[in-house]
C-alpha cells in the first residue's frame, strides 16, 4: 500500500509590505548623513588623540570633568531640535567615553559585584569604552584609588530618602590626605524585590542596610516579620540570596531567600523581580562622588566639600556655618559622623557651592578653619544638575 506522504506544502511566505518611495528616499538620506557623522566623528577623534599626545607630555589629568562640562553645555545649548536633550546628553557621554580609549584607557572602581547602582552609575557616567574594576567594599574603593590600581573611584555619598552613607563619610575620615573628590554624579534609583520563590514563601531579605530604609515602608507593609540581613551591596546580596536558593532547592527545602537590588542584579545572578520600584518615594536618588588622586579645575558652576572638626566649645558649629553665610556662600549638603576618638565629638562634612580657587571660597575656608581643631578641603568638582 502506498503510504500518502503528508507534505507539508510550501506556504509562500507572507508578502512584506514594500517600503514606500519616500521611506527608501528618507533612508538614503539618513545613511548619507551617517557618512558625514562618521567623518565627523573621526576629525574629533583625530583632536582627541593630539590631545592626549599633550596631557601625557605635560601630566594633565586624562579625564576633564570641567572640559565635559563645558562642551555638554556648549553643545546643549546650541541644540535645536529634535534630538531631545537627554538623548544628546547620551551620545555626548559615550562620545567623550570613546575619548579615554584614544587618549590612554582608563579604569574605574565601583561597589560591586555587577549589577549594583554603584555599577549603574559609573556606566551612565563614564560609559562603555573605559575598563571597570568591582571592589567589594566602598573602603575598597579608596585603597584601589590611593595605590593607583584604578584612575577614579564611584562611590554613594548620599541618598534622597536615606540620607548620608555612613561607609563613604568614614572612608574620607580616614584617606582625606590623599583623595579628592573630582566630580559628582545624580541618579533615579529604583528597588526591586528578588527571589526565586512564590511572594509568600520569602523568609529573609538581604540587602544593602540604606536600601532598607528606602524601602520601609513597603517592608512592613508587604513583610512585616521578615528576617533582614545586611549586605555589603545590593548586588552581592542579590549572589547571596541566589546562593541559597541554589542550596535549598539542592536538599529539597524551600528557597526562602530573597534580595533588594536592581532588576540587572536579578538577571545577572538567577533571581526573578517579584516586585519591581518597591522603593517609598518613586523619585528616590542616590548622588555619587568621582573620587581621585587629583583637583578638578573651576567651571564658574562648582562644589566645593569640606570636612571638619569644631572645637569642642558653644556655638563652635554655628560659628563655623556663620562663615560662609556671612560671605554669601550657599551651603547644599550637610552631614556628621563621630569624630571617632573622643565620644559626642563629631566630624562635620559640608558641600558649598563655588571653586575653592574662588576669592570669596579661599577667604571663607581660611576664616572656617580659624574655628575648627582640623578643616580639610576634600575637593571642588563641576555641579551636576543633572540625573541620569
Ligand atoms: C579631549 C579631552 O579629554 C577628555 C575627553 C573630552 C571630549 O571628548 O571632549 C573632554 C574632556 C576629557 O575628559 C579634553 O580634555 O579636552
Amino acid at each position: 500500500m502506498a503510504t500518502r506522504k503528508t507534505r507539508k506544502q510550501k506556504q509562500p511566505a507572507p508578502a512584506r509590505p514594500k517600503d514606500s518611495g519616500r521611506l527608501q528616499e528618507l533612508r538614503r538620506k539618513i545613511d548619507a548623513v551617517d557618512q558625514r557623522l562618521v567623518r565627523l566623528l573621526n576629525e574629533r577623534a583625530g583632536l582627541v588623540v593630539e590631545v592626549g599626545k599633550t596631557k601625557r607630555a605635560d601630566g594633565t589629568p586624562i579625564y576633564a570633568p570641567h572640559r565635559e562640562a563645558e562642551v555638554l553645555r556648549k553643545v546643549l545649548s546650541s541644540n535645536q531640535g529634535p534630538l531631545s536633550e537627554r538623548a544628546l546628553e547620551g551620545i555626548y557621554r559615550e562620545l567623550m567615553s570613546g575619548s579615554f580609549a584614544l587618549e590612554q584607557p582608563l579604569r574605574i572602581g565601583y561597589l560591586g559585584p555587577p549589577g549594583s547602582n554603584s555599577h549603574a552609575a559609573a556606566v551612565k557616567q563614564f560609559g562603555s569604552s573605559v575598563d571597570y574594576e568591582d571592589l567589594r567594599e566602598i573602603s575598597g574603593v579608596f585603597t584601589e584609588v590611593r595605590r593607583g590600581h584604578v584612575n577614579y573611584g564611584l562611590v554613594p555619598i548620599e541618598n534622597s530618602l536615606g540620607g548620608g552613607i555612613v561607609e563613604t563619610l568614614d572612608a574620607f575620615k580616614a584617606n582625606a590626605q590623599h583623595i579628592s573628590v573630582y566630580g559628582e554624579v545624580q541618579i533615579a534609583v529604583h528597588h526591586a524585590l528578588l527571589a526565586n520563590c512564590q511572594p509568600s514563601q520569602v523568609r529573609r531579605i538581604h540587602s544593602k542596610p540604606e536600601i532598607f530604609q528606602q524601602c520601609r515602608n513597603w517592608l512592613s507593609t508587604q513583610y512585616p516579620g521578615v528576617e533582614l540581613m545586611p549586605a555589603a551591596s545590593s548586588s552581592r546580596a542579590a549572589q547571596i540570596a541566589a546562593d541559597e536558593c541554589r542550596k535549598a532547592l539542592e536538599i529539597g527545602a524551600e528557597p526562602g531567600a530573597a534580595a533588594i537590588g536592581t532588576a540587572l542584579a536579578g538577571q545577572l545572578y538567577g533571581l526573578n523581580v517579584l516586585f519591581p520600584r518597591i522603593e517609598d518615594d518613586p523619585n528616590n536618588i542616590t548622588r555619587f562622588v568621582i573620587i581621585a588622586r587629583q583637583n578638578a579645575r573651576p567651571t564658574g558652576d562648582d562644589k566645593t566639600s569640606l570636612m571638619f572638626t569644631t572645637d569642642d566649645k558653644p556655638g563652635a558649629l554655628v560659628s563655623v556655618l556663620g562663615v560662609f553665610q556671612s560671605a554669601g556662600i550657599n551651603l547644599s549638603h550637610i552631614d556628621k559622623r563621630p569624630q571617632g576618638r573622643e565620644r559626642w565629638t563629631y566630624t562635620f562634612f559640608v558641600d558649598a557651592l563655588g571653586h575653592r580657587d574662588e576669592p570669596t571660597m579661599v577667604a571663607a575656608i581660611e576664616q572656617a578653619q580659624t574655628h575648627c581643631r582640623e578643616l580639610i578641603v576634600l575637593g571642588s568638582y563641576p555641579r551636576s544638575r543633572r540625573i541620569l
